[in-house]
């Protein structure tokens, strides 16, 4: 038995929720150039746990469901209020209250189709009112209850400020949800469904994914990018910074694809984006930071951006704090998840690899009171 290192290039279950063919991104058969510019969240919900576009009907329940499921238990804002916030990461908080969400739901461990469909909905529904609630909180805030003539993005910037959002801000936050909702078996959508093979519950199965995604080899670099963003300052100081790192051997965040070579075709949405939002803002700084660092990693080394490099400067753009930008990758991918999760349970087969054993052989037991 030789092991592949971090499973690259394993096929590791079938799927028809999204795929990454010729680096062509597609969510249940459609290219995620023509959802991004023309579909809502909530419509790309529905396509990936259905395989389908919704009819106007069907779009319109959806969405009533999720209004009518977006309240989070009391007992979740009390217990934020608890934390020494200033020292919890958003996402250790969102982590804990998935799984508590567990705790109030009398149908947690009922894995009827009909009632996982119930808790995906709620799972969708809470998570960016988990997200909005704790960092009003952290900041002596109460939390805003979600509006329902809202859809999820309007609603999100909404509960986060409590105020009435601008029709742009919703659109870049609509498409950017749109652009992290699915993507084919990355770390923590793997680890929903190993997690969920074994027959475990759905809270149990997006508590280990959002575990997966705050790493910053995966989620966590958007905020990461971010960092890097401000230690440089300054577009003139870009070349030097970056020239620094590369030669330190360390990696430059934001750059890079286990499984594109010749890019993701989900930047370029996003660096359109965040250089709209900067001429609207006024404040070209980041976006401008953000084009020459690319030029740089891109010449140096050959390296594209990712989903997570240009989405650092939009949500910076939207005057959003930066450690709720993993957060709110989260609140988008929770739609993935929970459709790879369903499809798990449909034809469920426990998730088992082999290791490659490397320790030593032929040991024998010494007592302890012989050991050295
Ligand atoms: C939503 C998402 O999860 S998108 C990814 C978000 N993560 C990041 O942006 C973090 C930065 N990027 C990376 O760490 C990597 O590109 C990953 C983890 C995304 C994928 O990488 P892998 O397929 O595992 O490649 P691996 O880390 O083995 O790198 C291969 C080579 O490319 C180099 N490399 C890869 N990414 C980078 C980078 N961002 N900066 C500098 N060098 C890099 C590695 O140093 C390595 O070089 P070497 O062969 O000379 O040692
Ligand atoms: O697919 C991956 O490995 C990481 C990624 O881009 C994502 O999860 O969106």
């Amino acid at each position: 038995m030789t092991a592949t290192r971090g499973l690259e290039g394993v096929v590791a279950t079938t799927s028809a929720v999204s795929s990454i063919i010729d680096d062509t991104l597609t969510y249940a058969g459609y290219n995620i150039d023509d959802l991004a510019d023309h579909a809502s969240f909530e419509e790309v919900i529905y396509l990936l746990w259905h395989g389908k576009l919704p009819t106007e009907d069907q779009l319109r329940d959806i969405k009533d469901q999720l209004a009518d499921n977006s309240r989070i238990p009391n007992e979740i804002v009390e217990h934020f209020k608890q934390y020494n916030v200033s020292e919890v990461h958003p996402m250790a908080a969102i982590r804990t209250a998935v799984s508590m969400l567990g705790l109030f739901d009398p149908e947690a461990d009922d894995m009827s189709p009909d009632a996982n469909y119930r808790k995906a909905i709620c799972l969708q529904a809470k998570l960016p009112t988990l997200v909005t609630a704790f960092s009003r909180i952290r900041k002596g805030l109460e939390p805003v209850e979600p509006r329902s003539d809202y859809g999820i993005a309007a609603n999100f910037l909404y509960t986060l400020t409590g105020e009435e959002p601008s029709s742009v801000a919703v659109e870049a936050f609509n498409k950017a949800l749109v652009l992290h909702a699915d993507h084919e078996l990355n770390a923590s959508t793997f680890t929903a469904r190993v997690c969920v093979a074994t027959l475990s519950d759905i809270y149990s199965g997006v508590t280990a994914a959002i575990g997966a995604l705050k790493g910053p080899l995966h989620g966590g670099a958007n905020e990461a990018v971010m960092k890097m963003l401000n230690e440089i300052g300054d577009v003139e100081n870009a070349e030097s910074y970056i020239q620094a790192k590369l030669s330190r051997k360390e990696k430059i965040m934001g750059f890079g694809h286990r499984v594109y070579r010749n890019g993701d075709p989900r930047a370029k949405h996003l660096r359109e984006m965040s250089e709209k939002l900067s001429n609207l803002t006024g404040d070209s700084k980041w976006y401008e930071m953000s084009l020459r660092v690319e030029e740089i990693v891109t010449s140096e080394k050959s390296l594209p951006p990712n989903v997570d490099f240009y989405s650092a400067s939009v949500y910076h753009s939207l005057g959003i704090d930066h450690d709720l930008f993993t957060p709110i990758f989260a609140v988008s991918r929770v739609s993935g998840w929970l459709a790879h999760i369903l499809e798990q349970y449909e034809n469920n087969r426990l998730i088992r690899p082999r290791a490659d054993y490397t320790g030593p052989d032929k040991q024998r037991y010494v007592p302890i009171a012989e050991r050295s």
